[in-house]
């Protein structure tokens, strides 16, 4: 993509500069998908009986989970985590794939399946990220504020957990260098080897900016163009919070997960 701009690290030649072009620009993608679906829950108000594990006496877990749950069910069957993108928030009992499984490239090692930060992923976009999202209040659309919920979850888990495919290029890259603080598990040698801090603000602003473009009110009169007298429908500040908080500092994680078994 035309506008990534490589750090030193990536300016080698080789079909790995290549790929961490290309996984960065599914990043890139991916934060279309984020975006869009942050602005689309942020239709709602908050709707916290959907998110009580009270309200429903019988099961003991919120509307949520059990949402969660049997949307997870059904997408199982339709195959979607035969993809290795695709990592499921409850995995216990998921049913196999009614057609038979695609054959997807196996680009990772096969530590990956055990990668999974969908807890911590959980618990951010319930505890933090949803209060900030929305407004205060009950507007009754529970089914659709859940499969708005599940639609950011997807989006935030795939692109968290992506992380795998960034870490896998990058060590395939420099082998040597990761293999010898893989050796030493030293976290924090392995956390700055990897963090690119110029790619970090770029992302963080390219972020806003989306928010920025797809959260306009498109209206035909020329005036309702003009960049201060907009009514974004999510701070853009916000997403751009988002990533710098959460979303970056995760993939990190899941990259540094990744790699700590890398030569298992
Ligand atoms: O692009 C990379 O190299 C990544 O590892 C991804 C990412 C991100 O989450 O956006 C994370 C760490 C880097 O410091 C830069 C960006």
């Amino acid at each position: 993509m035309a506008s990534f701009e490589a750090s030193s690290r990536d300016e080698g030649e080789g079909s790995n500069q290549t790929s961490l072009k290309t996984v960065r620009e599914s990043l890139i993608r991916q934060e279309d998908s984020i975006v869009f679906s942050l602005i689309e829950r942020a239709r709602h108000p908050y709707n916290a009986a959907a998110y009580d594990n009270s309200s429903l006496k019988s099961s003991g877990c919120s509307l949520a989970e059990i949402f969660v749950r049997e949307a997870e069910h059904l997408h199982a069957k339709a195959g979607r985590y035969d993809n290795p993108e695709e990592v499921p928030f409850f995995s216990e009992d998921l049913p196999l794939p009614l057609l038979p499984p695609y054959n997807y490239p196996q680009v990772l090692h096969p530590v990956a399946a055990s990668v999974n930060i969908t807890k911590t992923i959980w618990n951010m976009y319930f505890n933090e990220l949803l209060p900030i999202l929305t407004t205060k209040g009950d507007d009754g659309n529970y089914a659709s504020t859940l499969a708005l919920d599940l639609a950011c979850l997807q989006a935030l888990s795939r692109r968290i957990h992506y992380g795998k495919y960034v870490a896998e290029v990058k060590f395939r890259d420099a082998p040597m260098d990761y293999s010898s603080a893989i050796h030493d598990k030293d976290r924090e040698a392995l956390m700055r080897m990897l963090t690119f801090e110029r790619v970090e603000e770029m992302v963080k602003q390219r972020v806003a900016k989306k928010a920025m473009v797809f959260g306009q009110q498109v209206t035909l009169e020329e005036d309702n163009w003009s960049g201060d007298t907009l009514n974004y429908k999510v701070d853009p500040t916000l997403v751009s919070r988002l990533y710098s908080d959460w979303i970056i500092p995760l993939t990190k994680v899941v990259e540094v997960e990744y790699l700590l078994r890398r030569l298992d």
